[in-house]
């Protein structure tokens, strides 16, 4: 997977280099490129903002260094880049809830591009422009609440991604056992215990140590959903609505 990264603080995306996906960029795994927008500024400054029309508190990224940095990217597409060209991710609070069917869908995707916001955002312009160029543009965020910039999200989103790709997880099973994982109707993940079997006057569940593998899977699945229904109720919601629906359908 090929991903671009657009941002004024290339530094916020050190950590990529590190541990696991680190190591899937020294394979080969994930070509993951930074490319600095100050670059295509072309004043003393390096401006990249300006004030918004219509007022308001605050600064707005400029189109045009964006539109000149991200024609470079888009003019310098992987081999294996779809013919539709890359999904163009901006992180924005105003951008639908990114969620691990969100990091599936993207990770069957041989080419990212993210263009990394500040201040109050970029130029609406720039999404308007690419998006009717027929380049797949989705505004996402991580969630109800504020950071000061895409990179942040970049970082979790590039993470939840890169890790579903073949060979970056040494253990793919336990990608598939993790909570939120299709494989488990979505549901969080049940306690988990290593030695020793008693801590500081708490022992590890009984089932765990008994042997019997129907009994621990049983086990699992009750605490994943006595654990989702406390917690994630929402989840168990949506559940359930699911089975209604495909009762429906079965009738
Ligand atoms: C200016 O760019 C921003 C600002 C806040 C922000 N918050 C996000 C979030 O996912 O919560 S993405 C994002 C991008």
């Amino acid at each position: 997977m090929r991903v671009d990264v657009v941002t004024i603080f290339g530094e916020y995306l050190q950590p990529l280099s590190l541990s696991l996906i680190g190591r899937a960029r020294e394979e080969g795994l994930l070509d993951l490129r930074v490319r600095d927008l100050r670059e295509h500024t072309h004043d003393r400054h390096r401006t990249v903002d300006d004030t918004p029309y219509g007022g308001g508190a605050g600064m707005l990224m400029r189109p045009e260094p964006w539109g000149e940095a991200l024609d470079a990217v888009l003019a310098d597409p992987p081999g294996d880049a779809r013919p539709e060209g890359p999904v163009l991710l901006v992180p924005s609070p105003a951008g639908e809830v990114f969620r691990q069917a969100t990091a599936v869908e993207l990770a069957a995707e041989p080419w990212l591009v993210f263009a990394c916001g500040r201040y109050e955002g970029i130029d609406a312009r720039v999404v308007e422009h690419y998006a009717s160029r027929g380049v797949r543009v989705r505004e996402v965020s991580l969630g109800d609440y504020v950071l000061n910039g895409g990179e942040v999200a970049v970082l979790v989103i590039v993470e939840a991604v890169a890790r579903l790709l073949p060979g970056v997880v040494g253990n793919a099973a336990s990608v598939e056992e993790e909570s939120h994982a299709a494989a488990h109707s979505g549901l969080l993940e049940h306690p988990a215990y290593t030695k020793p079997a008693t801590w500081r006057g708490l022992d590890v569940p009984a089932v765990l140590t008994s042997g019997h593998h129907g009994l621990v899977a049983r086990w699992r699945r009750d605490e994943a959903l006595r654990r989702t229904a406390r917690r994630r109720p929402d989840i168990v919601a949506a559940l359930d609505a699911a089975r209604c629906d495909a009762a429906d359908l079965r009738v």
